[in-house]
């Protein structure tokens, strides 16, 4: 298994070594969450350099990663992959190693974003085709949107009460809740 977590990263630095396809698939999603992106490679695609990321042309050379705080080696050379992730690892940064996702302690999986919630799902392996397939499956199943602001609400009110007050109103809430997402047992 691994560990399953969200991480708030926004406003680290994130440092992609390798500047093609993979690096276009994986920038969009560093920047949503908020990090600052910095890529390194020799030739950097157009659809990179379109995005609010700083780009470096030129190779990866060690002493890029300090002021790092997520890695992405995704080079098409598995030797400059393997360094970057070892310099990674000794530096006690979260690393991505692309075409070995085992080398690196960081995988990416499928999300999705509906009625207000998050889904992240990894098949623990090399499998993205599955993640996505799954992903659509998961994605028919949840409800649209959902009170979520009124609930966080509720719940905030009732941890302040004590005693049978207390669990009335977590358990109604539950119940709630329950309810509208179609939960019957
Ligand atoms: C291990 C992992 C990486 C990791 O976790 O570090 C990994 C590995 C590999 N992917 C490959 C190919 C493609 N991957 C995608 C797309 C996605 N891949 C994603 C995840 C992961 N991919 C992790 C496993 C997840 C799991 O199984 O749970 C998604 C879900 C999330 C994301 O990328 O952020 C994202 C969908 C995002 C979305 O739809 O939202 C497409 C495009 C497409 O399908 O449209 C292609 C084909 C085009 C192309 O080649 O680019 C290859 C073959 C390399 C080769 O050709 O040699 C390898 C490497 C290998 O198998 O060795
Ligand atoms: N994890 C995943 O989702 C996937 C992983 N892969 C793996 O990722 C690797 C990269 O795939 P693509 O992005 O399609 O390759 P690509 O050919 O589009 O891009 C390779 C990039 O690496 C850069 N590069 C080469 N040597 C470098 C160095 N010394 N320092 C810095 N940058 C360097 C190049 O300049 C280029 O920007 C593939 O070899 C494959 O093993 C491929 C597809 C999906």
């Amino acid at each position: 298994m691994l560990l399953a977590a969200f991480l708030d990263l926004h406003g680290e630095t994130a440092v992609v070594v390798g500047g093609g396809a993979v690096a276009s698939r994986r920038v969009p999603t560093l920047l949503a969450a908020g990090l600052r992106v910095s890529v390194i490679a020799p030739t950097i695609s157009p659809d990179v350099r379109a995005q609010d990321v700083t780009c470096m042309e030129r190779p990866y050379h060690p002493g890029d990663l300090l002021g790092a705080r997520l890695v992405l080696a995704c080079t098409d050379d598995t030797a400059v992959n393997d360094r970057v992730t070892t310099d990674a690892r000794a530096l006690g940064l979260l690393v991505g190693h692309a075409g070995h996702a085992e080398r690196g302690n960081l995988r990416f999986p499928a999300t999705l974003e509906r009625g207000g919630v998050q889904v992240a799902l990894s098949t623990g392996r090399e499998l993205p085709m599955l993640a996505q397939a799954l992903r659509e499956r998961i994605a028919d199943a949840l409800p649209g949107t959902l009170p979520l602001d009124e609930w966080a609400e509720r719940r905030e009110q009732a941890v302040t009460l004590t005693g049978p007050a207390r669990d009335e109103a977590l358990g109604t809430l539950r119940r709630d809740i329950r309810r509208t997402v179609g939960v019957t047992a």
